[in-house]
């Protein structure tokens, strides 16, 4: 792109708005607070754990859509009284979307940038759902109404591009033949800058056209995004609308490009949950988000005079093709949505952190011209002058000079030469038509078969990926699977896609569906084996998360509302055949523990990737299995109060049964890193030669994200109550050592020995009738370990063993017995005593009210064993730990007889 003159280009800096959503479900359901106000452009978010803590921002443009609002009968959303602070689609588009379209109408490139972390409200901003159209949509309204208003001025032409950048790799996602290895080539040219070669520019003339061509590109983004097991939120969405103006009478042509752009959740740039894995994400994940961030930052930091070597452009394919709009030459805005709610704190002060930075950079927007245009135009200009040239030679009789042949000669040459180009032009024109014949020949055909046919429909995570695919169930029997080939088939993909899947048959208006042997349907949360009537919105999962609602024939379709089935809903479905489910709204107590809704949530974001993870490991060989728990569901601590519950991932080695506990952080951020692994891995092996029981993808262990070092294990725990001790009273018990389901893991034999000083038990005659008697004078006693019975952990494999963990009153770190191996039964035969050595009330209170929490740990084969740490240690010289150090006056007699327990060998 040309500038036609220098003196034409404006410098001006990155618009920025930020805009609030409203609560989600998810949200509502938990309680959440709003911790975002907003007062004019002004913003600010406070800190949910320090109320002294707010940050404010400033910026071009901000939007309360968090409420205020509601729908009207169209199903849009309005405010609620007229002229509430209420900011709905069509006021964003007035201030953002207008004068993108002016800009470009002028002959100036724009772009339009939407940024913030997944759920946060990008696409609804920029796309919209159902009648509440976002900036894209309305944009190309209102382009083809100007194109319509200024037809006698000029001759528009608007060309629709809509690309995907996922993992580094450009999918166009118009284009629906097979995908080129490794997507599309971004080159540059000193002229054009950075493009993508080959990528498709379809002609449109009213928005009608582009709204449909935004559908096929939605289907080609689902479905490329189920192909690769790839997750939408983390794929950058880029739709360029090129809008060519010929000004006849003025002999002069605009092209200008809009770029649109729906950014991969912003959430993922930090690698958000991987600081604690040994494994760091995956670098090309996020590497264009990184990179956006980086060269904001540069590029932030020249507008601010600071000197700034390198803009990091080429680092990314994100950056590359949008070098323009950020510093360069284009006119642009960025949208940063937000989240209203206290849990989404970090991320949305990260939000306001980046927009901040990038409301910096300035721009440098020229009108530009295409040099084919230009050259017409050169070409047009000197005919005139030739012509005028020509007649004056005429005139003066000269007509048949030299000169005068040359100037003829050359005048045919130019007309030839314009022709030419034009010719070339519409020929281009035409080839691009035909294209979009097809396109929109193939839509239709599709509307028709809604109107005959039952079918089913995608249901994605991404809400905006919903419902574009949609297969339809003619009569006879039909095939669903990977077998693209055969007749009578319907071909997905997917993990855990077979061959022929199952089998769909539509007859007498009825239809069944009947899984192939070894592959797995689940209908309504429920594994199927055998041939099932499908009912209409019946819900399907597929291979290991392939989800489809049915669609009935258009008669039993009614006006049912299908909106609730979304993906949570199929999960949720699936978790509460797996009896986890949250107790219906409407009875009891209406308001279920956030913190409980939280781990619920949890569960079904994460039963689907489990799914997908057990897929990988399979067809990848790798032989790990994993499988989702909650932690610590049926677990107390030492008062008998429930633990915080959490979900952990429990992945199990199958041939050497080593076992290990994933934070929902690891796992998730493990699960990308598989991903990377199992997309080369496709890569390298084209579909039709896969063949099954591979060898094993081998990668060194510092690689490979399905392994990890072994470790100890928490198998369960059992609760040994003090309230004898008081009393100096002795006791023996049975415990049951509960997992942290409620399932026993084993049984544990264990005595509380009131003692003198130097160990013998004490006698009837000891007891105290009032326990207060205690206070003030020196109390000993042993915790006795006997044996341990039946341990499941062992069961399992005998090559594992076991060691019991316990932290009584103020220990600062737990105690472990002796590592015992290859025993289902155990003898501990464990003794330890404790003295306190002037009893003070809080260690009385302790004892009457709290349990010393036995905690169950599992060793297995090349793990260290659990080691007590004895620095903080107290010890009286016979070697006694003495407890309740912290009263006042124990400061002196701990000084006399501590000893450093170092010294003391035989702990662990
Ligand atoms: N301003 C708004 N008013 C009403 N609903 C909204 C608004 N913004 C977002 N939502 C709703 O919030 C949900 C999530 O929004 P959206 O799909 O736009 O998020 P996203 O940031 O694009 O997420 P992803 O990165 O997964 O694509 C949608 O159901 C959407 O309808």
């Amino acid at each position: 792109m040309r500038a036609k003159a220098s003196d034409m280009h404006t410098k001006d800096s990155v618009k920025v708005a930020v805009r609030v959503r409203p609560f989600n479900k998810r949200e509502r359901d938990a309680g959440s607070r709003c911790i975002i106000s907003l007062v004019s452009t002004s913003i600010s978010i406070q800190d949910p754990r320090d109320c002294h803590n707010r940050r404010s921002f400033c910026f071009d443009y901000a939007y309360w859509s968090h409420s205020g609002f509601t729908r009207d009968h169209t199903g849009l959303f309005v405010p609620e009284e007229p002229g509430g602070r209420y900011a709905d689609q069509d006021s964003v588009f007035q201030d953002l979307g207008v004068g993108i379209l002016e800009n470009s109408l002028q002959g100036y490139n724009a772009t339009l940038l939407a940024y913030g972390q997944t759920g946060s409200g990008k696409s609804y901003s920029m796309v919209g759902y159902g009648p509440n159209k976002g900036l894209v949509p309305k944009l190309c309204d209102r382009l083809f109404e100007a194109i319509r208003e200024n037809q006698e001025n000029r001759q528009c032409q608007v060309f629709f591009s809509m690309l995907e950048i996922y993992n580094e790799q450009v999918v166009d996602l118009l284009f629906r033949g097979s995908r080129t290895a490794g997507g599309l080539r971004v080159r540059e040219e000193l002229q054009r800058g950075f493009y993508v070669e080959g990528l498709r520019k379809i002609p449109c003339e009213n928005a009608l056209q582009v709204e449909q061509l935004m559908e096929q590109g939605t289907r080609t983004r689902t479905t490329a995004a189920t192909q690769m097991n790839a997750n939408s939120s983390r794929s950058h969405m880029l739709i360029i609308l090129q809008l060519k103006q010929i000004f006849s009478k003025e002999s002069i042509t605009k092209q200008s490009n809009i770029n649109l752009v729906d950014l991969a959740g912003s959430e993922r740039q930090r690698s958000s949950g991987s600081e604690a894995d040994r494994l760091k994400e995956g670098t090309a994940i996020n590497l264009s988000l990184t990179t956006l961030g980086n060269v904001i930052s540069a590029l932030a930091d020249v507008a601010v005079g600071k000197k700034v070597v390198h803009i990091p452009y080429r680092d990314s394919v994100l950056t590359k093709l949008l070098q323009s709009a950020l510093g360069g030459n284009s006119r642009t805005v960025m949208i940063a949505t937000l989240s209203p709610a206290d849990i989404c704190y970090e991320e949305s002060l990260s939000t306001l952190r980046y927009a901040e930075r990038a409301k910096r950079i300035q721009n440098r927007a020229v009108v530009n011209e295409s040099p084919t245009e230009q050259l017409v135009k050169e070409l047009k200009a000197e005919n005139a002058r030739l012509m005028q040239k020509l007649s004056r030679m005429d005139q003066e009789g000269r007509r048949a000079s030299d000169e005068s042949k040359e100037l003829r000669q050359l005048l045919t040459q130019n007309e030839l030469q314009i022709r030419a180009i034009q010719t070339l032009w519409e020929q281009n024109l035409q080839e691009a038509l035909k294209d979009w014949e097809q396109q929109y020949a193939s839509i239709t055909q599709e509307r028709r078969m809604m109107q005959m046919y039952p079918y089913i429909l995608n249901i994605n995570e991404d809400a905006q990926l919903s419902g574009v695919v949609k297969l339809f169930i003619q009569e006879g029997d039909w095939g669903i699977g990977l077998c693209d080939s055969s007749p009578r088939s319907i071909s997905i993909k997917g993990l855990g896609i077979q061959e022929r899947h199952a089998v769909f048959r539509n007859e007498q208006r009825r239809v069944t569906l009947t899984p192939v042997m070894g592959s797995k349907v689940i209908v309504n949360g429920n594994t199927v084996y055998e041939t099932i009537e499908l009912q209409h919105l019946d819900r399907l999962i597929l291979g290991s998360n392939c989800t489809y609602l049915f669609v009935g024939y258009p008669s039993e379709r009614g006006g049912k509302d299908w909106s609730r089935y979304d993906y949570d809903y199929f999960q949720s479905e699936l978790a509460a055949a797996e009896g986890i489910h949250l107790g219906e709204p409407n009875t009891g107590s209406n308001q279920t523990d956030p913190s409980l809704l939280a781990v619920f949530y949890d569960y079904i974001k994460l039963m689907p990737m489990v799914a997908e993870a057990n897929q990988m490991s399979q067809e990848l060989s790798k032989g790990v299995e994993f499988k989702l728990e909650i932690k610590n569901l049926a677990l107390s601590d030492s008062r008998g109060h429930d633990l915080q519950k959490d979900i952990v991932v429990r992945v199990t080695s199958a041939g050497s049964k080593q076992v290990w506990m994933w934070s929902k952080a690891k796992f998730i951020n493990r699960k990308f890193l598989m991903e990377e692994v199992y997309q080369h891995f496709k890569a390298e092996q084209p579909e039709n030669t896969r063949v099954e029981g591979l060898p094993a993808v081998v990668l060194p262990r510092d690689k490979d994200p399905f392994w990890d070092p072994v470790e100890p294990l928490l198998l369960g725990s059992a609760h040994l109550w003090l309230q004898s001790l008081a009393f100096r009273i002795p006791l023996e018990e049975q415990l049951e050592v509960l997992g942290s389901e409620g399932t026993e893991e084993a049984i544990l034999q264990a005595q509380l020995v009131p003692c003198t000083f130097n160990g013998l038990p004490l006698g009837e005659d000891d007891i105290l009738i009032d326990p207060s008697e205690v206070l003030g004078r020196r109390l000993d006693f042993q915790l006795v370990l006997d044996q341990c019975c039946g341990v499941c952990w062992i069961k399992e494999a005998r090559n594992r063993g076991i060691q019991i963990g316990f932290r009584v009153f103020d220990c600062s770190e737990p105690l472990y017995t002796p590592a015992v191996w290859h025993n289902i039964n155990p003898l501990l035969d464990h003794r330890v005593q404790f003295t306190s050595l002037q009893t003070s009330q809080s260690l009385l209170d302790y004892l009457q009210s709290s349990a010393v929490v036995l905690e169950l740990w599992g060793l297995q084969e090349g793990c260290t064993h659990m080691n007590s740490s004895l620095e903080a240690v107290r010890m009286t010289a016979e070697g006694v730990f003495i407890i309740d150090v912290s009263g006042p006056s124990q400061a002196a007699l701990l000084n006399a007889s501590a000893t450093r327990a170092a010294q003391n060998p035989g702990w662990y």
